[in-house]
């Protein structure tokens, strides 16, 4: 059976994933030209390499069409329900630090918990005439957040799909919840984090889609290993 592993194709990812691959001992080399979007790995027969963004593998993952893929933590658990039952974490890499955050305005100063933000929650439409609203790209990781660990069912989601944290000055929400790591363009956008508001702390990980068929497949297995060992 010929393995797939997917590697990001561009983006924050990219290059520190052909590193550890290499210090794994399985040097990527790219198939045809070098903006070709397939890759195998040298002497490394029944492998290949599919290059993908970075949200695509997670994707691609979900639904078994690659065996594994380098992705970002945030984008696996916010692709799949039941993720634990799909897919297996097999390493964290140490790069591609983010958090996924709840960030309210800095200016709720009444406001530095998850509980406080029920609190808002619970009155926020007789005071304010709509629901509590929240920008986000996770909507999964934010409803489980909010409802199953906090019990917050007050709320709506808006979709945003880029510069989510401009959304509560622009009027189209009241909080956010997206991805952090220096912090500046939360304080760029007069947004604080809630002090037991980090969802995720995620960073690049190898992934593996659980499937029948790598049961009793040492090609599998040969592959963590090699990865695992150029931590
Ligand atoms: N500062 C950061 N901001 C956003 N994402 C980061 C940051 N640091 C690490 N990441 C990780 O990188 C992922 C996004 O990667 P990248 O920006 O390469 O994808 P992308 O190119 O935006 O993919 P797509 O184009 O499909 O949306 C995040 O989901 C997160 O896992
Ligand atoms: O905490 P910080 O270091 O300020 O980083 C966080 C920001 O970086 C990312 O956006 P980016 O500009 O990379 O664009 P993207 O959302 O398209 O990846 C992310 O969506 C945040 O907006």
């Amino acid at each position: 059976m010929t393995i797939t592993i997917a590697l990001p194709s561009k983006g924050r990812m990219k290059d520190d994933c052909a590193a550890i691959f290499e210090r794994a001992g399985m040097p990527i080399v790219a198939v045809g030209n070098d903006r070709s979007y397939r890759g195998r790995v040298e002497g490394w027969d029944g492998v290949e390499i599919a290059f993908l963004s970075a949200s695509e593998i997670s994707r691609e993952i979900g639904n078994g069409s690659v065996d594994f893929g380098i992705t970002g933590e945030d984008l696996v658990r916010e692709g799949m329900a039941e993720v634990d039952r799909r897919v297996e974490f097999c390493a964290r890499f140490g790069f591609g630090h983010a958090d996924v955050v709840v960030a309210v305005p800095e200016i709720w100063l009444d406001v530095d918990t998850m509980a406080d933000l029920g609190d808002v929650a619970a009155d926020f439409r007789a005071r304010h005439g709509h629901r509590l609203t929240v920008a986000t790209k996770y909507w999964r990781l934010t409803q489980q957040f909010f409802s199953s660990q906090h019990g917050i069912q007050l709320y709506r989601i808006v979709e945003s799909l880029g510069a989510t944290e401009g959304a509560p000055a622009a009027g189209s929400a009241d909080i956010i919840v997206d991805i952090t790591s220096t912090g500046s363009t939360l304080r760029a956008n007069h947004l604080k984090v809630l002090s037991d508001g980090i969802i995720l702390r995620s960073q690049a990980c190898l992934v593996r889609a659980r499937k029948e068929g790598h049961e009793g497949d040492p090609m599998v297995q040969r592959i963590i290993s090699a990865v695992r060992s150029a931590l």
